[in-house]
């Protein structure tokens, strides 16, 4: 759905990607994970046609973002991690975008901020930052775009709504949508995405779905103090040593996936993790 070839960008002191090439297909919940400053924001912000790639191209369901065509932006959504909203009624900020977004469900939208209980009659300015945020992505989910952005969507958000906000997410992702969420809230998306993509200073370091991460990797707790034979990461935990191996027989993964771990391993053993799925370090 997404194809990045090549991709070059910088800001005027900054250069941020360097033939970065990357794939979002439809169907899929990405979680786009990496350090401050890593070009997250500045990705999603690319294919969603706000910032021009000086090299390279992003190949969007046919569409060039850069040129703003209103089929392609009728098609994207992205929930920015720093928005405003104007002092308007929820009803009159409906009144006002919907109709930018032909698949716009009014009864979803409706619905959505129920499940988030937000207070319907206060004006948007007069909201919580936790309340607008909600507001939002009630909105951008009942676009029904075929494409979905969000940029740390669970900041602000608080115990109840994150576990409201994986169930309504988890119900609109459907076969021909792709969803990608920048995020340092790993565990807010444990169980929602389907593919760990991490980057790092402008490169792609990690692109796997869960699938695949199940069935290479495997994830356990030792409870010898000693560092586990073979392990590919190891950190202390309360009980144990917890550490992530290559699976011993393919397919025969144990253990559920931590993806913070993972994004560790990654960080601090990028070379044997990615030999673990048979892959060139990037
Ligand atoms: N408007 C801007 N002008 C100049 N440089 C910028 C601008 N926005 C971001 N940058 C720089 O580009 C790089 C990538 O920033 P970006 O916001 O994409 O990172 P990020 O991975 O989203 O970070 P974070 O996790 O902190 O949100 C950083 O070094 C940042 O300083």
């Amino acid at each position: 759905m997404i194809k990045i070839k090549s991709l070059g960008f910088g800001y005027k002191r900054k250069r941020v990607f360097e033939n970065l090439n990357l794939e979002f297909g439809a169907g899929h919940i990405y979680g786009l994970l990496g350090k401050n400053g890593t070009g997250k924001s500045t990705l999603l912000r690319a294919i969603m046609g706000l910032l021009f790639p000086d090299q390279g191209v992003i190949d969007a369901f046919g569409n060039n973002p850069g040129n703003r065509r209103p089929a392609y932006l009728q098609e994207v959504f992205m929930v920015a991690e720093e928005f405003h909203l104007p002092g308007v009624s929820i009803n009159m900020f409906v009144r006002c975008n919907a109709s930018f977004y032909p698949n716009f469900n009014v009864t979803q939208f409706w619905d959505y901020l129920k499940e988030f209980e937000v207070p319907m009659d206060n004006k948007l300015d007069q909201m919580s930052y936790g309340q607008k945020k909600k507001v939002l992505i009630s909105f951008a989910l009942a676009c029904n775009t075929r494409l979905l952005l969000m940029d740390e969507p669970t900041n602000g958000l608080d115990i109840i709504s994150k576990s409201q906000f994986r169930k309504v997410l988890a119900g609109v992702a459907t076969e021909d949508k792709c969803i990608v969420i920048s995020t340092h809230q790993v565990r807010d998306l444990e169980s929602l995405i389907d593919y760990v993509t991490i980057l790092d200073e402008g490169q792609v370091r990690f692109h796997h779905s869960i699938e695949d991460i199940q069935q290479e990797l495997e994830f356990g707790i030792s409870f010898e103090r000693a560092v586990p034979q073979d392990a590919l990461y190891s950190e202390h935990s309360l009980t144990g040593m917890a550490y992530i191996k290559k699976a011993a027989t393919e397919g025969n993964s144990t253990g559920k996936i931590d993806l913070e771990m993972l994004y560790k391993a990654v960080n601090q053993n990028e070379k044997a993790i990615c030999e673990a799925f048979g892959a060139e370090i990037l």
